[in-house]
């Protein structure tokens, strides 16, 4: 039976006559990965306060790890990880003693901080690094010391806040695939909240999309993709020369298109209810312009994300 680590029910949080979070229910797993998505104001900060018992909910319930968050804050916090977007350190301070002052605080032995502070930073790749001040450290070196110091009261779950801002592709890879790591061999259930909609397709077993406090949609990417775009299964872009209104009209036209939006001048995504590549290859050739490539495509979260929240105008859409 699957174990929820991080239960919601009807969490709602009211400052003033404003709802920043609307009656929101969610179970997560443990070991689950979790992407919490949406625009600015959304109120994924407001939830994560309420989970971590930094704030109280103004109705409903939030359970972490088993204990209310709201009534019982310290066992939550004992169990719970937070890693913000930028750590604060002891900037004159090295990677270790940064380590073992956290581990001190958590009432560690000294001899137990030693050694998992030294487990911990060759885990994250700073082995090397250990005993440079951590004021030197780089963008990327920062958020993985802020990873081993949130790892190192063991917590169960983490929650990390758009935690790669700022860190150079390279260092982005590295430190998914560490979060990762991190959830397969040690069931930790992480929450990552980003816009950063390839990091969070490509590590989140299941996103949730958040909107004026409420939660659009969970589930996973394809699920997602399956209920959204249920009528119009069928992604396909073209890169045609030159590309002209006459032919984008006539795209427009057939039946089975149902939208086509431009990623450049010569690039078309279509949306369409059949996979019709054939009938459309016909067409542009028949039209007399050059076919460089027609690709089928999967929806990813950035037509899901797009779909729900931005730039719908730069959809040409059929009337019915
Ligand atoms: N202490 C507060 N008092 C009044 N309103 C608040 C308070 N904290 C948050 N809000 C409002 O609640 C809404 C949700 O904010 P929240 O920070 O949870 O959104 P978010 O999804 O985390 O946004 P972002 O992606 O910018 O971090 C916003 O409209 C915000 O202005």
């Amino acid at each position: 039976m699957d174990q929820h680590v991080i239960e919601l029910e009807k969490l709602t949080k009211v400052y003033g006559d404003y709802t920043a979070v609307d009656q929101l229910s969610l179970m997560i797993r443990r070991g689950e990965i979790f992407g919490l998505l949406g625009p600015n104001g959304a109120g994924k900060s407001t939830t994560i306060l309420m989970m971590m018992g930094l704030t109280e909910p103004t109705s409903g319930t939030v359970r972490v790890c088993g204990y209310d968050s709201t009534r019982n804050p310290l066992s939550v916090k004992q169990r719970v990880g937070y890693l913000p977007d930028d750590v604060g350190f002891y900037e004159e301070l090295s990677g270790l003693e940064n380590l073992l002052y956290t581990a001190r605080l958590n009432k560690m032995s000294r001899e137990m901080a030693v050694e998992r502070a030294t487990a911990l930073l060759r885990r994250v790749g700073l082995e090397e690094a250990s005993g440079k001040k951590a004021g030197t450290y780089s963008r990327g070196m920062r958020q993985r010391l802020g990873l081993a110091d949130v790892l190192i009261k063991q917590p169960e779950v983490i929650i990390l806040d758009e935690p790669t801002l700022g860190i150079d592709p390279e260092g982005v890879r590295e430190f998914l695939q560490l979060i990762q790591e991190l959830s397969r061999d040690e069931q930790i259930t992480v929450l990552l909240s980003s816009h950063h909609l390839h990091q969070v397709q490509q590590i989140c077993d299941r996103v949730g999309l958040f909107v004026g406090g409420r939660l659009l949609a969970v589930g996973t990417v394809s699920q997602l993709s399956q209920q959204l775009f249920a009528e119009e299964p069928f992604l396909i872009e073209l890169h045609v020369q030159p590309g002209s209104t006459a032919l984008y009209k006539k795209l427009l036209e057939l039946p089975e298109v149902s939208r086509i939006e431009r990623v450049d001048a010569n690039r078309w995504r279509l949306s369409c209810t059949a996979n019709i590549a054939p009938a459309l290859t016909q067409l542009i050739v028949s039209s007399g312009e050059q076919l460089h490539s027609l690709t089928e495509k999967q929806y990813g979260l950035d037509e899901i994300y797009h779909r729900y929240f931005a730039g719908r105008d730069s959809d040409v859409r059929k009337m019915a």
